[in-house]
């Protein structure tokens, strides 16, 4: 069997079930070897297709019934029982080499009796009545061993069997954290052997999945998947790019000069002693320039005090910036886990504490879709309540159709959710494996489930859109651009004050802006009789807006304002743009069909046209001012800026004036900027102009007789 055949997926996946349903058990030797053959399929999913099908916690139920049934039956035991050996993850396309000392796994425990068991073990194995403790963080990564030999690194090897492991010295060149030199020469050591765990921080992790989402690629599900994926592969340009870091925290294997616990009389002066501790180990790697768990560390007397440390850890896992799924418990003299030696799994001075799962397993109920406030339409899985890491998951955003179709969901799908720290809850993946064909497609609706305008998807982008700008579930942040200063530039009009009249009902709309009801809003708090004029005049004023400037208010996708001054410049009057094809659009200067996509839709929408037919019966003048239209004037290719009070003109007035004569005004000072014209109390505008020699200085009466002679 090779695991990999359709008919042997769906014949794992079914005793699967079966067996963590209860409907085998271990009461025969040959149905402890279907127990053993089904873990295995396992963890040739986890290990070597970095894709499990069933969740960890799951895993390790079956392991410990398998664990169970070979206690009690020990010649059912084979040499190739899981429980006998590591899980293998060799792959194809990478070196085998075999490890200098075996790479184990951990024994696993969960709670304070696990621990208290262990360690009435470890003291009779030992004969000490209380044992010193080292605790350190279970990285969740993907484990690594490497060989340096006369301070260079000469191997990187993956666990694989734990006997042999894949060759991944060129990949693991590409982390950066990992010095390619060190010098262990000074402890005497000519060959050395340690292990350690590649991860991806929690920082790095999101950052690299927001770079997937803004390429419209699904997300990876955790950052174990993530590291542990990079290790294999087939190219380490890719690998670097996952700013991946090591954490090392096992010498293996020494040779040299230098014996431990003394310095040794025939190496060379001033070379230090091989530690004697764990913690001594965990020293020497960082002092040679490695990141090993140094600070975490803690070392204790007795059992009681790794408890108690586990559980307070336990409460701080998520205040790391790198993801942990337990504690890893070592004896800390090194003379002492050498006579304890090990089994073929695990060794017998080590244990792992492992934190409450994060992984769960449920069902896809149903998928319902929510408008966000750009309109993009969003799925959001509706699944049977879990309760992961603490919390109780109902509700996991699949974010666009691409996600759902890669991750071939379907309602009534059994599926893997996984709760990472603070990152949301993700499906990790459906089973497919374990459909029963009662499953029904999810339909991803065509219209708008707020508001029933048709949805909109450009080309090349996973997300469809809802482009009508009345949508209720867009309006605010809408109306909040609509009055922003570069749009109708309303002034007095804040974000905060927009939220309130919104949620008191004063307005619902872009047109209800225009139709508020003063008097309701003078009994408001905080509303003098003074800030009402003011909101009311400037209200009033944007109806005279440029066109360009109306534009820009209506928020249509990839419309920027100098998209705006293109479009006002080609129509007018704004209702002309309800008639121009994309075609007709990509005429102008610098529209493609994104953008002329974008507008057309926009246009195409019953509720955009009503509501600018609304907006035009409210007075919003539509007409295309003098300014839009193109001018080439004897300012043309000089530049301006207006600072400070002016007294002399209005400032929008004076920039309308170089505007018409073909000049452009700047948003800030640079050496862009030709003329800056200042008015009184000027500020750092002026300050910062005077240190660039090729700025004019102006003042209003230089400006003016400036614009006279022109
Ligand atoms: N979902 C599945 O289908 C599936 C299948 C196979 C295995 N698994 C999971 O994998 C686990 C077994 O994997 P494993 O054998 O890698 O064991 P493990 O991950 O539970 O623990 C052993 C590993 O921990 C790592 N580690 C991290 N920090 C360490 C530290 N400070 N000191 C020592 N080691 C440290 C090492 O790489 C070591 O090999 C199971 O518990 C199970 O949950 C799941
Ligand atoms: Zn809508």
């Amino acid at each position: 069997m090779s695991f990999v055949l359709p008919h042997e997926i769906a014949h794992y996946t079914q005793l699967t079930s079966q067996w963590m349903q209860g409907e085998k058990s271990c009461n025969t030797s040959t149905s402890t070897e279907e127990l053993r053959q089904v873990l295995r399929f396992h963890e040739h999913r986890y290990y070597v297709l970095n894709d499990p099908l069933i969740a960890d916690v799951e895993y390790d139920m079956l392991y410990k019934k398998l664990q169970a049934a070979e206690a009690a039956h020990p010649d059912w035991v084979t040499a190739t029982s899981p429980t006998q050996r590591v899980g293998s993850s060799l792959n194809q396309g990478f070196e085998t080499v075999s490890h200098l000392v075996p790479m184990l796994s951990l024994e696993n425990s969960y709670n304070a009796e696990d621990l208290l068991d262990w360690d009435r073990k470890a003291r009779e194995s030992s004969g000490l009545s209380t044992l010193e403790y080292c605790i350190e963080p279970k990285f969740d990564g993907a484990s690594i061993s490497v060989i340096f030999e006369h301070d260079q690194l000469s191997r990187s090897a993956t666990r694989g069997d734990g006997v042999q492991g894949d060759d991944i010295t060129v990949n693991s060149r590409q982390i950066r954290n990992m010095p390619l030199t060190a010098a262990f020469s000074n402890f005497g050591i000519d060959t050395i052997e340690f292990r350690g765990e590649v991860l991806m921080s929690k920082k790095n992790f999101a950052a690299y999945n927001k770079k997937l989402a803004e390429e419209g690629i699904p997300p990876l599900a955790n950052p174990r998947n993530a590291a542990a994926g990079s290790l294999r592969m087939k190219d380490p340009a890719e690998v670097g790019k996952r700013n991946l870091e090591a954490f090392f925290y096992h010498v293996s294997y020494t040779t040299g000069k230098a014996a431990a616990g003394a310095p040794n009389l025939f190496a060379p002066a001033g070379t230090q002693a091989l530690p004697t501790t764990h913690q001594g180990m965990l020293q020497m790697l960082w002092q040679c320039g490695f990141r090993s768990p140094v600070q975490e560390v803690k070392v204790v007397q007795g059992i009681e005090a790794v408890i108690e440390h586990c559980a307070w850890f336990e409460a701080h896992r998520d205040d790391l910036p790198y993801e942990i799924d337990g504690l890893v418990i070592k004896i800390n003299d090194l003379a002492l886990q050498e006579k304890m030696g090990m089994t073929t799994h695990h060794p017998r001075w080590a244990i792992a504490y492992k934190f409450k799962a994060r992984q769960a397993t449920s069902t896809l109920q149903a998928v319902e879709f929510q408008v966000g406030r750009t309109g993009a339409v969003t799925p959001v899985a509706k699944i049977a309540p879990v309760h992961i890491g603490g919390v109780t998951v109902s509700s996991i955003s699949i974010h666009n159709e691409d996600y759902i179709r890669e991750k071939q969901l379907m309602i009534g799908d059994r599926v893997l959710v996984e709760r990472a720290g603070d990152v949301i809850p993700q499906i990790v993946r459906s089973q497919p494996e374990f459909r029963n064909g009662s499953e029904q497609a999810i339909r991803f609706p065509t219209e708008c489930p707020v508001c029933n305008s048709s949805l909109f998807k450009e080309e090349g982008e996973a997300v469809w859109r809802c482009v009508n700008a009345e949508c209720p579930a867009q309006s605010v942040e809408r109306i909040i651009h609509f009055v922003s200063k570069d749009a109708m530039d309303i002034k007095s009009f804040g974000e905060q004050q927009v939220r309130r009249f919104y949620e008191l009902g004063l307005m619902q709309d872009i047109p209800g802006l225009y139709q508020l009801d003063f008097g309701s809003i003078a009994s408001l708090d905080g509303f003098g009789k003074k800030s009402i004029t003011n909101l009311e005049s400037s209200i009033e004023q944007s109806k005279q807006q440029p066109l360009h400037r109306l534009i820009y208010a209506l928020g249509i996708r990839h419309v920027g304002e100098t998209m705006a001054k293109t479009l006002a410049r080609s129509v007018k009057h704004l209702m002309e743009l309800q008639h121009k094809s994309v075609d007709d659009l990509m005429q102008l200067e610098d529209i493609g069909p994104k953008v002329a996509g974008s507008i057309v839709q926009f246009f195409g929408n019953a509720q955009n046209i009503h509501m600018l037919q609304q907006l035009e019966a409210l007075g919003i003048s539509m007409q295309a001012s003098e300014i839009s239209q193109p001018v080439a004037g004897n300012l043309s290719g000089k530049t301006f800026l207006f600072t400070g009070t002016l007294s002399k003109f209005k400032r929008s007035e004076a920039e309308t004036m170089v505007e018409a004569k073909g000049g452009q005004i700047l948003g800030g000072v640079s050496s862009k900027l030709n003329y800056l014209v200042v008015g009184e109390d000027a500020g750092s505008k002026l300050e910062k102009a005077k240190k660039i020699p090729s700025i004019s200085i102006l003042s209003e009466d230089e400006f003016l007789a400036m614009m006279e002679a022109e």
